[in-house]
């Protein structure tokens, strides 16, 4: 074994609040509007004394990152998540010195009005999900270096098809005792985020487009494996919305795996599943166009960054 003896020097750090749980009200009218965020800031710069020596001096509190969280609830509303996002890490970048880079990640939960009699409810709702709605904004620099990164997305968004997919002609070794198969029940649960090239963006009408598309896609390809239907899910994705450069697709295969009744003598053509937690395969994917712009630092994550 060989023994290092470098000096040991501060590497990448950032700081910020995680997880701050924000539920703003519109209530200008009788019917009030919700939405219910989990919003995290980080803030990079030259933070090093703080590291090497304790000196808070360049430190600007998480808990001054928090209630500034709250204010621009208020101060500049979320009616839309990702212009909410982007106002707080400009003003991060802008208006604080020490900082040269800022990230705000939000998680968006959707609350449905309660309908009574057929008739929507004026504040009363129920939480959907469990798929949730992302947000990451980043941005770095200021004046002729300033870079600003959108990545929209969707997480936990629990889809199935009960035919429409094969998995066969794979590769087969010893240990291999899967069977093929032409007819399966395919189910995930997808996380995707997608990059955009551009802030000026109608986000919602896009975000429902994406989600629509992808959807589609799952639904309607016959699929080989899953790693074909991500990697089309994510080509439908990119043909239709030329604001988005990248997409990443992370998809637990959920097995259900055909109940064997022949024991009680019954068949089961494809009709009783054992819906199997884990373990699963994961299968993820990029899909990205050869001229898209650079990244940056736009990946770089905050809350799960190990
Ligand atoms: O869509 C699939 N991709 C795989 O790589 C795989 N491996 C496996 O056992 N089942 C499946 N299904």
């Amino acid at each position: 074994m060989s023994e290092l003896t470098g000096k040991i020097v501060l590497g990448s750090n950032r700081y910020g609040k995680a997880e701050n749980r924000v539920v703003r009200i519109q209530r200008d009218t009788p019917r009030h509007e919700i939405r219910d965020l989990n919003v995290s800031t980080c803030l990079r710069g030259d933070f090093d004394a703080a590291h090497l020596a304790g000196d808070q001096g360049a430190v600007l509190p998480t808990d001054t990152q928090k209630q500034t969280v709250y204010a621009y609830a208020k101060s500049k509303g979320v009616e839309f998540v990702e212009t909410y996002a982007l106002d707080l890490a400009r003003h991060f970048v802008d208006d604080v010195e020490p900082v040269r880079a800022a990230r705000v990640e939000i998680d968006d939960y959707a609350w449905e009005r309660v309908s009574i009699d057929g008739v929507e409810h004026d504040h009363t709702w129920t939480r959907t999900g469990p798929e949730v709605r992302t947000v990451a904004v980043t941005v770095e620099g200021t004046g002729a270096e300033r870079q600003e990164w959108v990545i929209g997305g969707v997480k936990d968004l629990v889809v199935l098809k009960s035919t429409g997919s094969e998995f066969a002609g794979f590769l087969t070794d010893p240990y291999t005792v899967l069977e093929p198969t032409s007819d399966r029940v395919m189910a995930t649960s997808l996380v995707a985020q997608w990059r955009f090239t551009t802030v000026a963006v109608d986000w919602d009408t896009t975000y429902s487009g994406i989600r629509a598309t992808m959807l589609e896609r799952f639904a309607n390809l016959q699929s080989k494996a899953l790693q074909q239907t991500l990697f089309e899910m994510g080509r439908a994705v990119l043909e239709k919305y030329p604001v988005i450069a990248e997409i990443r697709l992370s998809a637990p295969n959920k097995h259900h795996f055909v109940y064997d009744l022949e024991r009680f003598g019954l068949e089961n053509p494809n009709e009783v599943f054992h819906a199997d937690d884990r373990p699963y395969g994961l299968i993820q994917a990029t899909v990205e166009r050869e001229d898209a712009p650079d990244a940056g630092i736009a990946w770089e994550r905050f809350v799960d960054w190990m």
